[in-house]
């Protein structure tokens, strides 16, 4: 009866083996479907850590949020060479903003994230099973981005309270998924914030995925992650009135160092 098992599993394993191997498109799906599976699993397994180490919702949950999250990297033959992470060492709150390429970034989130860091999500990310639990249970500040007037106000909020609770916020200006090796033109929430709050903003890159990951072509293999802290670009002084200004800067930036670090050094010069 075992010995029967025993025989299903593997030819079923091999089976998967031979198609992953002959189609791409199955190799993708089943390397995503895996993905999400560890997701919904690691988080139900995270929340009840979470709950049984903290009792609730607090940014403390992301320390083990990171900590199960950084294995992912070994099932997927993943690799992150970082440099500058000494840009995170500054006093106090601070606005993080980084490209967002795909759901794969998870892992490069959470390889770098600070102490006391919550993320902003779309409040869709709530009704993903156990991974909106553990995205609440970490502190996740959800947005409506289809309300720009609601989603500012949680930003003004969020302007506040990080001051008082001297928490860092991991923005994605992007404001959605991206993975064209290029930047989106950048929505201006996570400036106003850094404004309002007076916080340095720190940059933070990611080379582009292409080489390993795209979801058109149905690629993904193992690859190297470059990922660049950038030096904090300070508000003080700033007003609204700067917000543009401080937007593009940033915005030039990191397309610069994008194109650095995915070997395009060339198209960095053409950006403005
Ligand atoms: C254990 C296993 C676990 C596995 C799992 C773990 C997961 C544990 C980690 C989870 C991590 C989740 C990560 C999710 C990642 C996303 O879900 S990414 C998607 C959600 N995030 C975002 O969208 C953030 C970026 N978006 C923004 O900041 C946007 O500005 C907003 C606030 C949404 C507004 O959107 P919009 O209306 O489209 O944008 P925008 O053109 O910027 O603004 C319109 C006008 O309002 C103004 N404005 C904007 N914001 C403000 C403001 N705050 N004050 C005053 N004026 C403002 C602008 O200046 C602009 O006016 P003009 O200057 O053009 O005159
Ligand atoms: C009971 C309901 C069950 C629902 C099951 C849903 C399955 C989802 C399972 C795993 C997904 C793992 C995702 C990890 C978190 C990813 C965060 C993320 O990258 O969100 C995308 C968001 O930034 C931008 O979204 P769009 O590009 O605008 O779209």
């Amino acid at each position: 009866m075992e010995l029967g098992w025993l025989l299903w599993g593997t030819a079923v394993l091999l089976l998967l083996h031979v198609l992953m191997e002959l189609s791409p498109s199955v190799n993708f799906a089943l390397r995503i479907g895996f993905y999400c599976v560890l997701c919904l699993v690691a988080s139900g397994l995270a929340a009840a850590a979470c709950l049984l180490v903290n009792g609730g919702r607090t940014v403390k949950n992301m320390r083990i949020i990171r900590a199960v999250v950084r294995t992912f990297k070994y099932f997927f033959g993943v690799r992150f060479e970082v440099k500058g992470l000494e840009n995170f060492k500054v006093e106090g709150p601070a606005i993080i903003v980084s490209n967002h390429q795909s759901i794969l970034d998870m892992m490069g989130l959470m390889e770098v994230l600070p102490d006391n860091c919550v993320q902003v999500g779309k409040k869709e990310l709530m009704y993903t099973g156990t991974v909106g639990l553990i995205t609440y249970l970490g502190g996740v500040i959800f947005i409506n981005r289809k309300s720009t007037s609601s989603a500012k106000m949680v930003m003004s909020e969020v302007a506040k309270t990080m001051v008082a609770e001297n928490v860092k916020v991991w923005v994605y200006p992007e404001g959605t998924r991206n993975c064209t090796g290029d930047l989106l033109p950048f929505k201006k929430g996570a400036f106003h914030i850094a404004v309002q709050a007076q916080v340095p903003v720190i940059p933070v890159v990611y080379s582009s995925f292409t080489t390993f990951y795209n979801p058109k072509t149905k690629l993904f293999t193992s690859g190297k992650i470059k990922v660049e802290i950038l030096p904090p670009i300070e508000t003080k002084g700033l007003t609204s009135d700067d917000v543009t200004d401080l937007t593009d800067r940033c915005f030039n930036t990191m397309r610069e160092t994008l194109f650095r670090l995915s070997g395009r050094p060339s198209e960095a010069k053409d950006s403005s």
